[in-house]
């Protein structure tokens, strides 16, 4: 009998291929499209549907908006409204997006669930790991750190192993020409430009928490006016006030509106902390530093060590200094190209 499998369709190129893939494995799939976000039509719900009745696969849309924007939308917000910088997609994979499909997989009996995220899992001395994807541009596996041994043990990527390139070719070579040119996406799913106005348009009544308040210096020296502290991220340079030096945001005090500037030289940090850790096994760190920290998507590695604190926390060390280190923002570790875990940094 044939393995049941629920595929996330978001109707872009990439689950799309992997749906194609998938039925060529052997699987009998079931797409599933969630309703996250909206505003007007929903043409990627729209060309999930029509794929699906394509390839003549079962498909279910599961209505997510509400969770998504209490959980989702909402944390984001709160996020800005407290000096962070929110990391919105990692918040819908550890939260929202991997449980709901689960659930959605054992109500449909399936035992296996799918995305079209460029990554691997490889299983390793009784652990799972979430590795790199082929495609450097491509890789994913920064956003994946906050998935648990159990969800591993379901989960299937079908793309880790390829390009871009070559996945929009597997489209176009068997006649799914739409497929193979659709767009990448950017950004998160409901905000994928300048979060400014999209959180001041949120907001119930911007003005009670987004007004003027104090760009000072580090010896707290008042440098100029800025337009609300909510505004602002921890390592921006742009868009600040024009002084003769180079500044950067250094820190948000929302009890005070102000935002602290500061020049690069005071911008580097070797330690800081993490909340909401998830590892694949603490024993995999050792007191050494040997795990590579990234605190960026796009970021170089720095060699690390981990110290485990108590309720979810740790302390991460770094062997060298790191620039703009943000509050909110994640921290992952990595050691040849597997993950072993990461925390939202505090
Ligand atoms: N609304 C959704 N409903 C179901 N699955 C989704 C949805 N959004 C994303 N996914 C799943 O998560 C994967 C990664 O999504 P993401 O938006 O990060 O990447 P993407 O490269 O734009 O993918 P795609 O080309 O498939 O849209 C998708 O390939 C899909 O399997």
């Amino acid at each position: 009998m044939k393995q049941r499998i629920l595929l996330g369709m978001s109707g872009g190129t990439d689950s799309s291929v992997a749906a194609i893939l998938l039925l060529e494995q052997g699987y009998e799939v079931i797409g599933i499209t969630f309703r996250f976000w909206e505003e007007g039509e929903n043409f990627h719900l729209q060309d999930a549907v029509k794929l699906a009745g394509q390839l003549g696969i079962q498909h279910v849309t599961y209505d997510a908006r509400e969770v998504f924007r209490a959980n989702v939308v909402q944390y984001f917000m709160d996020e800005y409204l407290s000096g962070r910088t929110p990391f919105p997609c990692v918040k819908c994979n550890n939260e929202l997006k991997w449980k709901l499909i689960l659930e959605e997989a054992d109500r449909l009996g399936c035992d296996k669930v799918a995305m079209g995220h460029y990554v691997n899992i490889i299983q390793e001395d009784n652990h799972y790991f979430v590795t790199e994807g082929k495609d450097p541009e491509k890789d994913q596996s920064f956003f994946l750190w906050g998935l648990t041994q159990a969800q591993l043990s379901r989960i299937v990527f079908p793309l880790g192993q390829f390009h871009k390139t070559d996945v929009r070719a597997m489209a176009a070579v068997r006649g799914y020409k739409k497929v193979s040119e659709k767009k990448d996406s950017l950004g998160a799913c409901f905000c994928s430009g300048d979060y400014r106005p999209f959180l001041k348009k949120q907001l119930a009544e911007p003005d009670k928490y987004i007004y003027p308040g104090n760009f000072m210096d580090e010896e707290g020296n008042v440098l100029g006016t800025h337009d609300g502290f909510p505004l602002y991220t921890v390592g921006q340079r742009r868009g600040l006030i024009h002084l003769n030096r180079k500044v950067f945001v250094k820190e948000i005090r929302p009890e005070t509106n102000d935002v602290v500037l500061a020049p690069l030289r005071s911008m580097y940090k070797t330690e800081f902390l993490i909340r909401d850790v998830n590892v694949v096994d603490k024993s995999l760190f050792s007191s050494e530093f040997d795990v590579l920290c990234r605190i960026r998507y796009r970021k170089q590695n720095t060699l690390s060590r981990v110290v485990f604190l108590e309720n979810r926390t740790a302390r991460v060390e770094l062997s060298e200094p790191l620039e703009s280190i943000a509050p909110g923002q994640t921290a992952v570790f990595y050691r040849d190209g597997r993950i072993l875990g990461g925390g939202f940094i505090s």
